[in-house]
């Protein structure tokens, strides 16, 4: 069995920076672990793990830009349409990965989480390769600064699951930059710098409650249509209690830890795997053992 997650997230999320240290936590556990870049216009220098399969290798938005004199945005939708119509070209880069773990960095562009065929479209192959896919959804913890920014977040990762519709987990990334902050905030309202420690609870496991309330920025009395659009999407929240957050401190390896178990839980990793014979353990499993 192969296993692919996808990692997937608004721009600046932290993907790239988590896949690095997930791909470091896999191989440090000796789990034969890759990273696939899928993003057309990644610099080389952004990977702290270089990848065994490059998009670039295909197409880059760079010369999309300057042979189609696309915009960066057109381009990158041309790259996926490009990659799309060469999925044999995807296969083949695969195929020479049995009983592996492949992390795909994916782009930050938040269309293709949301509307655009590219991501079901590649599920659909790789499911068809017999590879196990999962998807981890990161937003990041400055989306708690204020409760429209954050619950747009929750309806963004929504969306995503509902146009991927595969196991699903989604991350609280840098976590690090919370503040343990004890000034009292009980409003749920807009401040400056980052939520306090002690309300993160209600945003991890979101608390539709705090978009109820009729107060909106700065503790202003918001508009009467904007209060009931709000209404209703605290109902849509209640009735399809699908997002929640793992948090991700990526300065505390447990943290880290905690987000990869929950991934191989959500993946059902090891599940199919046979248990090793001696002759197939090497050296350092007996040191590991001891
Ligand atoms: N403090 C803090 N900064 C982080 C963390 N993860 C990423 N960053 C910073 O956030 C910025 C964006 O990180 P990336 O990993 O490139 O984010 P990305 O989601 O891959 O970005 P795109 O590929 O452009 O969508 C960089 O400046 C990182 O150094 C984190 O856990 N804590």
């Amino acid at each position: 069995m192969r296993y692919a997650v996808l990692v997937t997230g608004p721009a600046g999320a932290g993907k790239s920076t988590f896949t690095g240290a997930f791909l470091n936590h896999l191989r440090m556990a000796k789990r034969t672990a890759h990273l696939v870049n899928l993003d057309p216009a990644a610099s080389p220098t952004s990977f702290e793990v270089q990848p065994v399969i490059d998009i670039k290798d295909l197409i880059s938005v760079e010369d999309v830009m300057s042979e189609l004199e696309y915009g960066p945005n057109g381009g990158l939708v041309y790259c996926f349409e490009y990659l799309l119509q060469n999925m044999d070209w995807l296969e083949e880069e695969l195929g020479g990965y049995d009983d592996d773990y492949l992390v795909f960095d994916c782009p930050g562009q938040i269309e293709l989480y949301t509307h655009h065929p590219f991501l079901p479209t590649l599920v659909q192959h790789l499911t068809r390769l017999n590879i196990r896919v999962c998807a981890a959804y990161l937003i990041e913890s400055q989306f708690m600064e204020d409760r429209y920014k954050f619950f747009s977040g929750v309806l963004s990762a929504m969306s995503a699951m509902v146009n991927l519709e595969i196991p699903w987990i989604n991350v609280m990334s840098k976590m690090d930059l919370v503040t343990a902050n004890t000034d009292s905030e009980s409003d749920g309202g807009a401040r400056n710098g980052i939520r306090q420690r002690k309300d993160v609870a209600r945003y991890l496991d979101p608390d539709p409650l705090l978009l109820a309330t009729r107060r909106g920025y700065e503790g202003d009395i918001e508009n009467p249509r904007f209060h009931a659009l709000n209404q209703a999407i605290v109902h849509l929240i209640e009735d399809h209690p699908l997002v929640s957050f793992l948090p991700l401190d990526l300065t505390k390896p447990d943290s880290l830890e905690t987000v990869v178990s929950h991934i191989d839980y959500t993946m059902q990793y090891g599940e199919d795997e046979e248990p090793k014979e001696p002759h197939d353990m090497d050296e350092g499993d007996f040191q590991d053992a001891d």
